[in-house]
């Protein structure tokens, strides 16, 4: 069973998907971490990623996924997994993947992005973000958490969401 916090760059995805990895001492992995050089080159230059430029990345994070899973391991990730095919990437890892959606208004996600110190994300390509962003379908496993809430809110309804999904792993 694993668990990847999704959503567009500021939406906290990596706050809450720490929180509950820590509390539950799950293994974590940060899919920003992943991005080779280039990547990062072009998203702080300002330019978005394309299908082509994420899908040797999200193949990486499905390796990193189906590793654990061959363990018997569930796992957290914190990934921005913002279309269906990529969503669909990750689960070629393994097949229990669940996606908890961090969403809410541009304006608020906004605002914590321009907050931020030091990320390598201007808050400029959060536009692209949002327009490629497609929300989970009926058919995926996952759920959709209001970023308007606090954190604390977050904190601790993500960690009800996966200890009530977690299923103790197969010996
Ligand atoms: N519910 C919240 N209330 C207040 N601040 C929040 C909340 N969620 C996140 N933040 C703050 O917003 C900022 C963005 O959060 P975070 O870095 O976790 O987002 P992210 O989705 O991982 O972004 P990226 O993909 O760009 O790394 C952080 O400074 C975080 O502390
Ligand atoms: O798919 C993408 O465009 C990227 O993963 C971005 O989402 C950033 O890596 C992240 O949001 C910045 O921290």
């Amino acid at each position: 069973m694993h668990f990847v916090f999704m959503g567009v760059s500021g939406s906290g995805k990596t706050t809450v998907a720490e929180h509950v990895a820590e509390r539950l001492e799950l293994p974590f992995a940060e899919a920003d971490v992943f991005h080779p050089e280039a990547n990062i080159r072009k998203m702080s230059a300002g330019t978005p990623l394309t299908d082509e430029d994420r899908r040797p990345w999200l193949r990486e994070l499905a390796s990193w996924i189906g590793e654990h899973d061959a363990l018997g391991e569930t796992t957290v990730m914190a990934c921005s997994a913002l279309k269906r095919e990529y969503r669909d990437l990750l689960r070629e890892g393994a097949p229990d993947v669940h996606f908890l959606h961090m969403h809410g208004p541009a304006e608020v996600i906004w605002e914590r992005i321009e907050a931020r110190p030091d990320h390598f994300m201007p808050p400029a390509l959060l536009r692209s973000q949002l327009e490629t962003l497609e929300r989970l379908d009926p058919d995926e496993a996952g759920q959709e958490f209001d970023v308007r809430a606090d954190l604390e809110t977050l904190n601790s309804g993500a960690l009800l969401y996966v200890e009530d999904h977690i299923r103790p792993a197969v010996p």
